[in-house]
């Protein structure tokens, strides 16, 4: 299995490769060369299984000879062992034909741990195998940041950079960053919002002296690994519902659209999904494109669902790839335009689109009254990004497909929105009560691309 650029302009990387390697060196993101292809049969043999099986059988055609079939196995093992539920990602009904798909019951209660776990066992195995260490950089708009500094942390071979917007993520996000002891870990909080974060660190892949002194390494869902882990839950849900016999549609709260864009790539191995419904906040650039209105960017309003307040949706260059036939000049050419503030996308990519996806937003009035509603109606109390994906759902779709609203954090993490809404306050787990009363270790950096690397060349290991 290769990996290619979405710019078509950098080698094509093995699997391993392309996983430590993360941005493409052209500024494009890895893809697949070809998406393997799982038959009816393969899909209805998932049913029943336990979802670290069905995991090795949906990756593996992905990772080729990086792993053996044992050494894959033991690593997913590995990856879900610490959550707190054992079907790892529960579905719950919510309506007749509405289901929430719980996928907060890893370590740092947001979706992220499914695949940050999982590559924090493979880079672990990848770099003890091949003698070397890596300075991992990685943008959060609060929730990546932490499960990627779970899944690191107190790892020899591996120092952890995470960049936030100051002031823009929740006090238990914060808290989940800069409370860890553990030497490797760097909490930066920046002086800008998470689009400044991720230019900053895009900006560090893209300075080549840089990114090969200190051996940059990316987390975010830039990393192939991360979507792939993400392809998963889209398998495990829609069989216990009963694909590949029915078809499901899946509505989902989308900030970087990288947990989208893995509903895409099950659809493309052969699940059959419907429609995948991009859920959006006020920042709402993804419903405006998808609604033929060009791909233009604001200024990103701080909202109550604050991880997807995002204006530059990274993956989203990954569905223009598809849409305009793995042109990889078309996309160059696209991004060369956003850095003058957006474009226009062709008729005929929207069309491609639009046959995949649908789009809605939730304003802040919206949120707060669908987590009432939720509660009222379906006594399940849920976290203002899992809202914003409920609203849409629910005006989105069609009542005879099963709709699967992807419920990406647990409601502890957003504490003042749910309790704003609902009048009840979630509280966090046992493991981490203690949580507001550890110590928190944390830089404060100007938005300024040589301040940030001079601090890491100062911070890392060496
Ligand atoms: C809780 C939560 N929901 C939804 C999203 C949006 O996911 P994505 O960026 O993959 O679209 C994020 C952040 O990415 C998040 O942390
Ligand atoms: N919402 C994310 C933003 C970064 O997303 P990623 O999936 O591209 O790593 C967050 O919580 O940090």
């Amino acid at each position: 299995m290769k990996y290619i650029s979405t710019r078509g302009n950098a080698p094509e990387l093995s699997f391993e490769e392309a996983m430590l390697t993360g941005l493409a060196r052209d500024g494009g993101l890895y893809v697949p060369a070809t998406i393997p292809r799982m038959s009816a049969e393969d899909i209805a043999a998932l049913s029943g299984l336990d979802y670290e099986e069905t995991a090795f059988r949906v990756m593996r055609p992905f990772v080729g000879d990086a792993f053996s079939d044992d050494e894959f196995r033991e690593i997913i093992a590995r990856a879900y062992a610490k959550f707190g539920h054992i079907a790892r990602a529960p579905l719950k009904q919510l309506a007749p034909n509405h289901f929430l798909l719980e996928l907060f019951h890893g370590p740092t209660l947001a979706f992220k741990d499914f695949a940050m776990q999982l590559i924090g066992q493979l880079f672990e195995a990848a770099l003890e195998r091949r003698g070397e260490r890596v300075t991992i950089v990685g943008a959060t708009s609060g929730d990546t940041g932490s499960a990627a500094i779970e899944a690191f942390r107190g790892l020899d071979a591996v120092d952890v950079f995470i960049l936030f917007p100051h002031g823009r993520v929740s006090e238990v996000q914060r808290r989940q960053m800069t409370t860890p002891e553990d030497a490797n870990v760097h909490a930066l909080a920046v002086d800008g919002d998470f689009d400044d974060c991720q230019a900053r660190v895009k900006d560090m892949f893209n300075d080549f002296a840089f990114r090969d002194e200190v051996r940059l390494a990316g987390v975010n869902s830039i990393n192939w690994a991360r979507v792939l882990a993400q392809v998963v839950y889209y398998f495990s849900s829609a069989v216990s519902l009963g694909a590949p016999h029915r078809q499901v549609s899946f509505t989902v709260p989308t900030g970087n659209f990288g947990d989208i864009f893995a509903g895409f790539i099950a659809k493309r191995m052969g699940l059959p999904v419907d429609r995948l419904v991009v859920a959006t906040n006020q920042n709402d650039i993804l419903h405006r494109c998808l609604s033929g209105q060009g791909y233009f960017k604001g200024e990103t309003q701080p909202s109550i669902s604050p991880s997807m307040d995002i204006q530059v949706s990274s993956n989203f260059e990954r569905a223009l790839f598809y849409a305009y036939g793995q042109d990889g000049a078309a996309v160059t050419q696209l991004m060369e335009e956003l850095k003058s503030g957006g474009f226009n996308v062709s008729q005929g990519a929207l069309e491609a689109l639009r046959e995949d996806f649908d789009s809605g937003a939730a304003s802040e009035e919206e949120t707060l009254a669908t987590i009432a509603a939720t509660l009222r109606d379906s006594a399940e109390l849920v976290c203002p990004h899992t809202a914003v994906g409920i609203k849409v759902a629910n005006e989105t779709r069609d009542p005879a497909v099963p709709m699967i609203t992807l419920s990406t954090a647990h409601p502890a993490k957003f504490p003042e929105a749910v309790e704003r809404a609902s009048g009840v306050h979630p509280p966090l787990p046992p493991r981490m009560s203690d949580l507001y009363d550890r110590p928190e270790r944390l830089t404060r950096i100007a938005n300024d691309l040589a301040a940030i690397e001079d601090h890491i060349r100062g911070h890392i290991a060496r």
